[in-house]
């Protein structure tokens, strides 16, 4: 960010610009340092032929040459000098006779160009013109100060054309440099100094400084974007999570999801491409913002489209649910009524026992297992003996408890696989599966007995009551028609032979 955009050359020509400002800095410095050193050997020989001119003055002099001889920085140097310019102020202001002749001598020589000016001081001196020793020196600066060789005008030239291209190149690089706005005004600043000729110098100083201080500034805003990016991707990914938690059973809400998590992923790529780019951060700030918003309000909408979809579902769920549980009910209500109706096509009211369908029905299944297991069956038809009598005599309501305790002898005394039922008016069947006749013979004669036994109270008075049976087996060939005909035919002969006993045939 920042540093790297420049208007144009690019980094590379700003990097060569800076490396080529450096030789030419280095070159003054060096160029500097000769003549720091001239100036240095020349003060060391004139405090050498100054000594002893005036004692007072010796051991500042003496301490310049140390100064000198040790290389020390500028800044002492300078120390020194003020400390030898201010006890050469303060020295007796009454004349001085000191010999200045070896001085003048070392001068001349030293400075061949001024050697008639020099002459005409030491003239002056000599004849007493000078006021004090501090006039000679003060008059001696000034006409060395203005001794400036051809080379050191050249040099002076070059190091102010030196600090020029070094002070125009950084004004272009604070003109390019893409600087926060906080800094705006001081780089403002910076430019007027450079354009106003102040000393490059100072500038320089000042505009590293702020250099400094804007990559520091840029390192911070930085860390805040990676803060801040960082948060607003946790801000994102929490988005995410409630919209990808919104429905997703629902297929048409899976495609919705999808747009909305394709929105905010092209959303995301260009924040990102933005925030990659951008200079500033409270723009940007205000960008992500913008798009957050934006984000927010998309998912909001899905959430409350989905929402409405979620509960319209919901109620024709709860719909559909009622009439499942209607239908569960009718369901089991038709059940018990198909229930009903099958015991009472199947059975008889009166006695309970199953009723001539039901018999037709288990007679067919007994034949086709003895047909295909060869296992015997028997089948014993029953009839009351003078039942009309019955009716007749005691009423209908007694002949009906006959009925009922006929079934129910008939039940109880056979063997649970034994299928008992009423075949209509006071007729009984009995069905034997895996029994011969013979021994079938030996348990319906053994019913018939107890039925006989057993008898019945009608209207108060002990009636007995007796029973006649046709028994017979079946054979192969037979069927429910044949098989019943047969045993009919049995109890035909039982009544024929006087009622109260069991025929087979
Ligand atoms: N109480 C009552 N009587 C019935 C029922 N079904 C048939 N009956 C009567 O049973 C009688 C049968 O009489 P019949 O067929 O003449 O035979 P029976 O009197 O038993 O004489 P045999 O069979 O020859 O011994 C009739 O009077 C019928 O009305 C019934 O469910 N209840």
């Amino acid at each position: 960010m920042g540093l790297s955009k420049f208007k144009d050359g690019g980094p590379q020509y700003w990097k060569e610009k800076y490396f080529k400002l450096l030789d030419s800095q280095e070159q003054f410095e060096k160029e500097q340092k000769v003549t720091q050193d001239l100036l240095g050997k020349a003060i060391v020989r004139l405090s050498q032929v100054t000594k002893g001119f005036d004692t007072s003055l010796d051991p500042y002099l003496a301490r310049i040459r140390e100064v000198l001889k040790a290389d020390l920085k500028n800044q002492q140097l300078q120390k020194e000098l003020q400390a030898f310019s201010d006890a050469m102020m303060s020295m007796d202001v009454a004349p001085s006779n000191a010999d200045a002749s070896l001085l003048f001598a070392f001068l001349q020589k030293f400075y061949p160009d001024r050697k008639d000016e020099l002459k005409s001081v030491q003239t002056q001196y000599e004849q007493g013109q000078m006021l004090d020793s501090q006039s000679l020196f003060l008059s001696l600066a000034q006409l060395l100060d203005q001794t400036v060789t051809a080379e050191d005008e050249f040099a002076a030239q070059q190091a102010l054309r030196d600090c020029k291209v070094i002070g125009l190149g950084m004004l272009g690089i604070l003109e390019n440099v893409d600087l926060p706005d906080a800094f705006a005004e001081d780089a403002e600043q910076l430019k007027l100094r450079l354009l106003s000729g102040q000393a490059v110098g100072a500038v320089f100083d000042d505009a590293s400084k702020l250099l400094l201080e804007v990559k520091e500034h840029i390192k911070a805003e930085k860390q805040e974007m990676a803060d801040f990016l960082s948060t607003l991707t946790e801000a994102l990914t929490d988005l995410g999570l409630k919209a990808s938690g919104v429905n997703a059973a629902h297929e048409d809400a899976q495609k919705k999801r999808d747009n909305l998590d394709r929105d905010v992923a092209a959303q995301m790529a260009d924040l990102q491409s933005k925030s990659a780019n951008a200079t500033q951060l409270e723009p940007l700030k205000q960008l992500i913002g913008m798009r957050l918003q934006s984000i927010s309000q998309q998912i909001q909408q899905h959430n409350l489209k989905d929402q409405g979809e979620r509960e319209k579902n919901q109620r024709e769920l709860k719909a559909l649910m009622q009439r499942i549980k209607e239908m569960e009910r009718e369901t089991v209500e038709l059940k018990s009524r198909l229930d009903a109706a099958q015991q009472k096509a199947t059975y008889d009211s009166l006695t309970g026992l199953p009723n001539r369908q039901a018999l037709d029905d288990r007679l067919a299944e007994e034949i086709a297992r003895a047909k295909r297991y060869g296992k015997p069956l028997s089948i014993a038809v029953w009839d009351i003996d003078f039942f009309k009598n019955i009716n007749d005599t005691f009423g209908h309501k007694s002949g009906d408890k006959a009925l009922i305790i006929i079934a129910k002898l008939l039940s109880k005394f056979c063997r649970e696989t034994d299928f008992v039922a009423r075949f209509g008016g006071e007729e009984f069947v009995t069905l034997l599966p895996e029994t011969e006749a013979k021994n079938a013979l030996l348990v319906v004669d053994k019913l018939r007995a107890i039925v006989e036994r057993s008898g019945f109270k009608a209207n108060g008075e002990n009636v007995s009551i007796t029973l006649s049976c046709g028994l017979t087996q079946y054979v192969e060939g037979d069927t429910n028609e044949s098989l019943f005909v047969r045993a009919d035919g049995a109890l035909y002969q039982a009544k024929q032979g006087g009622r109260n006993q069991c025929v087979l045939v």
